[in-house]
């Protein structure tokens, strides 16, 4: 079967990058992307784009207009593609049965009820490329199978997205691996062929890897629950290497050389944000605990507590060196977004460390070199970080750049490693700030001798500095 449209339903930081490549990639296909947000589409054909990743507004000038297109006529899109992508949000519910653990399913069946009722006719591949729990493409499959109308037949393919935010570019150029699964008869594997002659445009057929439906499901929350446990447990040992005087880098760096190991992902920090990782966790565990494996949903569990007492941690240390009070202090943070270029703060770090600092009264002066002002005024006006608003207003600044937020303020706090923090100029900074200044790493990015030696006193995660052990005896 020949694939000559191709639609996706969800423009955002998937489906945006993902089908801007797969227009690259394959001229012979039409590629729609269409989104409820009128706004978000407005923003994708307009020359500033909805999100920031490196190397996207090259693709999307390129292709757009041409095989490209970013539309709100969804049901055109249906009707007219013979392959359909889901990649619409799957966030924790918030409410309910699964509150707080669950996925909200709601976006992804709403959108198959979208195509049920859309569809006339023909032979039409669903592709659930959003995260979902094991089951959810035949929860999909039932859908569309109720109300499906006579000369209409549908197959329901999962290809989870592996892609990471900031290098997603990278990511779906040169993936690792594509995964599909789909069902194990002649017509799904049919499916499972179109999709993945897509694919072959671009990617060595060895590398994609096609199994049934539940395994590629499982597969997903499976990635993200290893690569999440890998940072949570390089994050344990980091208050064993304050406490005894160990560099944690240097035990990574360690670790990291045995092949069974590897050294990717053991980069110790403030805690991982994001918006997949806690939330795919979250899911798992509660699958675990739907199906009374109540030991297994503890494992995975304590990734995520381990997580928040980091974040919680590193809060209280900032509090504990500024002699114990940071009330109306000038504390600076660098840095909003969950990691370097990405200007996207869901579950980001910095958040919930300002929320530490936000209750202790201290004064916030936030620059993130790609984050909007109101986003991050948003983000900590959420009811589950500030009850009450009107603090943010009295108690946070939004800057151009960090000389600015370092101006007066006792302490530097680096929450994202973007490369511009590194070249600062930290002799001019250290003149700009209230003395004793402070530099607390979240990220272990900083020349920390080259620090101390201007006379900043420093705190980083997962090390100690004699200087200021000595300080905190003193205290
Ligand atoms: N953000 C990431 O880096 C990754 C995300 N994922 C997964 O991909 C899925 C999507 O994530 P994001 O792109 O980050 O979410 P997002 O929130 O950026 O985008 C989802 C979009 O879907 C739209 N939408 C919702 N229902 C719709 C419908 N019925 N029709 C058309 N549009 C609809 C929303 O308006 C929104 O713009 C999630 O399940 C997530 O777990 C997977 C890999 C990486
Ligand atoms: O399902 C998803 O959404 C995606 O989740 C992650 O991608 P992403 O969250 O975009 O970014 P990561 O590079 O994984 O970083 C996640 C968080 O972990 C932190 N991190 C990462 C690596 C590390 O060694 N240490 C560390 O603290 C980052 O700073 C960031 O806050 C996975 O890496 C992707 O494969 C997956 O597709």
């Amino acid at each position: 079967m020949t694939i000559k449209k191709v639609c996706c339903l969800g423009a955002g930081y998937v489906g945006g990058p993902t089908c801007s490549i797969m227009a690259y990639k394959c001229p012979d296909i039409q590629v729609i992307v269409v989104d409820k947000s009128k706004q978000r589409i407005d923003e994708w054909n307009s020359d500033v784009l909805p999100i920031y990743e490196p190397g996207l507004d090259e693709v999307v000038k390129q292709c757009r207009g041409k095989n490209l297109h970013f539309s709100t006529e969804i049901e055109t899109a249906i009707k007219e593609a013979d392959l359909i992508f889901i990649s619409v949000n799957t966030p924790t519910k918030t409410f309910g049965y699964g509150k707080g653990k669950a996925a909200d399913l709601k976006y992804v069946e709403l959108a198959a009820r979208d195509i049920v009722e859309t569809v006339e006719s023909g032979f039409k591949i669903v592709v659930e490329k959003s995260t979902v729990p094991v089951k959810a493409a035949e929860s999909i499959s039932t859908i569309l199978h109720s109300k499906q109308k006579a000369g209409v037949e549908f197959q329901v393919l999962s290809n989870p997205e592996f892609l990471a935010e900031g290098s997603a570019i990278t990511d779906l150029l040169h993936a690792e691996r594509v995964l599909i699964g789909g069902e194990q008869s002649p017509k799904g594997k049919l499916a499972i062929g179109a999709l993945s002659w897509i694919y072959q445009h671009w990617i060595p057929e060895e590398k994609i890897l096609t199994m049934d439906t539940w395994s590629s499901e499982l597969s997903k929350l499976a990635a993200n629950a290893f690569l999440a446990q890998r940072i949570s447990s390089i994050n344990a040992l980091t208050p064993l290497c304050e406490e005894t005087g160990a560099d944690v880098s240097e035990v990574a760096k360690a670790i990291g050389k045995d092949s069974r190991i590897g050294s990717k992902f053991l980069q110790a920090s403030v805690g991982f944000g994001g918006s997949c990782f806690q939330k795919d966790i979250l899911n798992l565990v509660y699958i675990c605990e739907s199906l009374g494996l109540q030991e297994v949903a503890a494992y995975w569990n304590s990734v995520i507590v381990i997580n928040d007492y980091q974040k919680r941690r590193f809060s209280l240390r900032i509090v504990h060196r500024l002699f114990n009070t940071v009330t109306d202090k000038r504390i600076s943070i660098l840095g909003f977004a969950f990691k370097k270029n990405t200007g996207d703060t869901r579950e980001s770090a910095a958040i919930h460390l300002s929320k530490h600092l936000m209750d202790e009264n201290a004064k916030l002066a936030i620059y993130d070199p790609k984050v909007d002002k109101q986003q991050i005024l948003d983000d900590l006006s959420h009811p589950y970080i500030s009850e009450d608003p009107s603090r943010v207003a009295r108690l946070v600044t939004i800057h151009q750049s960090a000389y600015e937020a370092g101006q007066g303020s006792h302490a530097l706090v680096i929450c994202t490693e973007w490369d511009e923090f590194v070249k600062l100029d930290f002799r001019r900074m250290y003149e700009i700030m209230e003395k004793p200044a402070f530099v607390f790493d979240g990220r272990k990015i900083l020349d920390h001798e080259a620090l101390i030696s201007i006379g900043f006193e420093v705190e980083t995660i997962g090390k100690r500095f004699n200087q200021s052990a000595n300080r905190l005896d003193d205290f």
